[in-house]
C-alpha cells in the first residue's frame, strides 16, 4: 500500500492503515522527509513507475489533493477507515476517502472520493458529500445536508438538517449553518454570514 503525503495529515491516516497492513511506502516531492518511522521513498513522478492504484494521498489541503490525485495514472482505491468508526451499511464511502476515529455516519448518506471526515465528526442520514471535501473534526452535519466538490467545514461546525452548501465553499470553525451556502463563499459565525468568496487557485486560472 502507498501514501502519497508526508504532513501531519498522513501521519493520521498511516496509523489508520497501518491498523490493517503495516507495510506502506511513502511518497512526497519532499524527498528527504520522514513519516513517523518510514522514509520518504521518492517523489510523486517515481511513485508512478509502480503502475499501482493501492494508494491513498493524503495530503489535508482540498485544492492541492484534487491536483495530485489528476496527476496520478490511475484513480487512488484505499479508503482508510479507522476500526472506532461506525458507518451504517446503507452508506457509501468512496475511494480515496479517510474516515477518522469516533467518525458516525448514518443511514444512506453518500461519501464521495478522496474525502476526508475527520476525528468525532458526524454526517447523518441521506447526505451527500461530494469528491475532494473535508469535513474538519467534530463537526456536526445534520441529515439530508448536501455538500459541493472541495468544501471545507472548519472544526465543530454544525449543519441543520436540508442544507445545501456549494462547491469549494469554506465553513469556518464552530459556524452554525441554517441558510444555504453558494459555491466558493467564505462562511463563519452563528448565524453563519457569508464575508467573502475564494476560488481554488486552479479555477482562478481557467
Ligand atoms: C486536524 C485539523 O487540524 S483539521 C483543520 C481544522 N481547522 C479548521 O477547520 C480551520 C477553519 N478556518 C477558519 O475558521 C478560518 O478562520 C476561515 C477559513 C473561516 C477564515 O480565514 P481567513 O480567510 O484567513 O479570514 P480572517 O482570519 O482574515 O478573518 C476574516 C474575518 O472573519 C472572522 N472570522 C474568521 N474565522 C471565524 C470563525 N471561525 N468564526 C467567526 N468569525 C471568524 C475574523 O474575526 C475576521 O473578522 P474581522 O474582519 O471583523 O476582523
Amino acid at each position: 500500500m502507498h501514501i502519497i503525503g508526508a504532513g501531519g495529515h498522513a501521519k493520521v491516516v498511516l496509523e489508520i492503515l497501518e491498523q490493517s497492513d503495516p507495510i506502506l511506502t511513502i511518497w512526497d516531492d519532499n524527498t528527504e522527509a520522514y513519516l513517523v518511522h518510514h522514509k520518504v521513498k521518492g517523489n510523486i513522478n517515481h511513485f508512478k513507475e509502480t503502475g499501482s492504484d493501492k494508494v491513498i494521498v493524503a495530503i489535508g489541503d482540498n485544492n492541492l489533493r484534487k491536483k495530485i490525485v489528476g496527476e496520478l495514472d490511475f484513480p487512488p482505491a484505499i479508503t482508510a477507515i479507522h476500526a472506532s468508526s461506525s458507518i451504517s451499511l446503507s452508506a457509501h464511502i468512496g475511494k480515496g476517502t479517510v474516515v477518522m476515529s469516533n467518525v458516525s455516519v448514518n443511514a444512506n448518506a453518500l461519501i464521495g472520493n478522496n474525502v476526508i471526515i475527520n476525528t468525532s465528526a458526524s454526517v447523518d442520514h441521506d447526505c451527500n458529500i461530494s469528491d475532494f471535501v473535508h469535513i474538519a473534526p467534530q463537526v456536526g452535519v445534520a441529515g439530508n445536508v448536501t455538500v459541493g466538490e472541495g468544501t471545507h467545514i472548519g472544526i465543530g461546525a454544525c449543519i441543520i438538517q436540508g442544507i445545501s452548501i456549494g462547491k469549494w465553499a469554506t465553513i469556518g470553525a464552530g459556524s452554525v449553518i441554517i441558510r444555504d451556502v453558494p459555491d466558493y463563499a467564505v462562511v463563519v459565525g452563528n448565524p453563519g454570514r457569508i464575508i467573502k468568496y475564494k476560488k481554488p487557485i486552479e479555477e482562478i486560472y481557467d
